[in-house]
């Protein structure tokens, strides 16, 4: 991608560090974790089902999934991200799963780059999310550089990343983030594709989620904390010991995985709804869906296997079908409604 004839960009770089920070360094939270491990499923000792027959499928934004699972947004602009992009796309096209590609601000600052984001021709039929940065609305960006990406990617959604911790830690950080909520309805309103709104490991609130489904999102992934922390990894990157010591300070910062589902769900019963941030096995990704997620998203957990190769995603992908599949049989849970349904998540203590 970096011909000797044209350096890479600020963007660029990012988008390389980002990758081996998070393949190299410790980047996990320290102490804040998803919740997940406070809840426990109800064992039962005699299913009357037939594991074979358990059904996991379901649909999303109109789309047929396999095993509601989500390939989080991660990557896309450099030579590794191409090949951890591929390799992804072909795991989710093979198990049917959903899967988002990174933040596409870099092919709208370089058109030669597309190719590194070129998931769709490996994967014609799955649901695929676009993504950028809320943010960049506020910088230039509007509803043609949205769509642009969106035809980029022949996406079905666009995800709007909501990350202002990682944009105050980054050194090159965007951080006006004024106005946003209108200018977030006003392309709900003229995009022809839903938008979701997501965060990045901060977790959305119940709250925040009623003012974005009132702005018109159509669906809404809360990124909980608990597992990558994205004020660490920028507190990585950063050279001076200001923004290294911001990074972190807030390493910690954010509202976990599980109380983000249980907060959005209450106020919006109804919203498609992604879980994610800290999912690190189907057992998690049950919990998730027992909660009331429509989808369980991994990021960090697929990006290690795909560096490792194709096969280890693959492995990966049946690993967490096959847990997923264990937990319904053991709790006597034959398709995704009853284990949504049937009460067999507790709440310890
Ligand atoms: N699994 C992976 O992660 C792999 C990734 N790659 C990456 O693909 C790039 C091209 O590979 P190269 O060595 O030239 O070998 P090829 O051109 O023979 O391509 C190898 C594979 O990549 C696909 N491919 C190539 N270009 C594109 C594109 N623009 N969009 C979607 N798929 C594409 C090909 O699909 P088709 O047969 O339809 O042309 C083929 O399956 C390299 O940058 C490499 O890193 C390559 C191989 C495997
Ligand atoms: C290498 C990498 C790059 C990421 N880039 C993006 C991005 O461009 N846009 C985005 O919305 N989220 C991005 N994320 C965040 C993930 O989608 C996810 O919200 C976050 O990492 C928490 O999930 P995890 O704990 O499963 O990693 C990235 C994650 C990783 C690991
Ligand atoms: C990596 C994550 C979690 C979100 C996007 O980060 P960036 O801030 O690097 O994305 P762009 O500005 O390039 O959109
Ligand atoms: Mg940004």
């Amino acid at each position: 991608m970096n011909s000797p004839l044209t350096s890479p960009s600020q963007t660029e770089t990012r988008k390389a560090d980002h990758l081996r920070i998070c393949l190299e360094e410790d980047v996990q939270f320290r102490e804040t974790t998803s919740g997940l491990e406070r809840y426990r499923f109800e064992h039962c000792c005699l299913p009357e089902l037939d594991r074979t027959e358990i059904d996991l499928t379901s649909t999303f934004l109109g789309k047929k999934l396999a095993v509601p699972l989500l390939i989080s947004s991660m990557t896309g602009g450099t030579q590794l991200a191409q090949t951890i992009n591929y390799r992804l796309a072909d795991v989710a096209r093979e198990y049917k799963l959903a899967m988002g590609v990174g933040s596409q601000r870099i092919v709208v600052e370089k058109p030669q780059l597309a190719a590194t984001f070129a998931v769709r021709r490996r994967a014609p039929d799955i649901l695929l999310f676009a993504n950028i940065g809320a943010v960049q609305l506020n910088y230039n960006y509007g509803l043609e550089e949205c769509q642009k990406i969106i035809d980029i990617l022949e996406a079905d959604a666009l995800i709007l990343h909501l990350n202002p911790l990682q944009e105050c830690v980054q050194t090159e950080g965007d951080t006006n983030f004024k106005g946003l909520l209108d200018k977030i309805a006003k392309l709900c309103d003229r995009l022809p594709v839903p938008v979701i709104a997501k965060e990045v490991g901060n977790g959305i609130s119940g709250k925040m989620a009623k003012k974005l489904l009132a702005a018109g999102v159509g669906a809404i992934d809360i990124a909980g904390a608990g597992g990558t922390s994205w004020a660490k990894i920028e507190g990585e990157r950063a050279k001076d010991g200001k923004q290294r010591r911001l990074g972190a300070t807030f390493a910690d910062w954010g509202i976990p995985t599980a109380e983000c589902i249980v907060s959005t769900r209450a106020v919006a019963p109804d919203v498609p709804l992604i879980a994610s941030g800290g999912l690190q096995n189907g057992l998690d990704a049950a919990k998730a869906l027992a909660l009331g997620a429509d989808i369980a998203g991994l990021a960090r957990p697929f990006l290690q296997a795909a560096a490792e190769s194709e096969s280890a995603a693959a492995l990966l992908a049946e690993a967490l079908i096959a847990e997923i599949a264990t937990v319904m049989f053991c709790t006597g849970c034959a398709n995704l409604d009853e284990l949504k349904q049937s009460g067999v998540l507790e709440r310890l203590r």
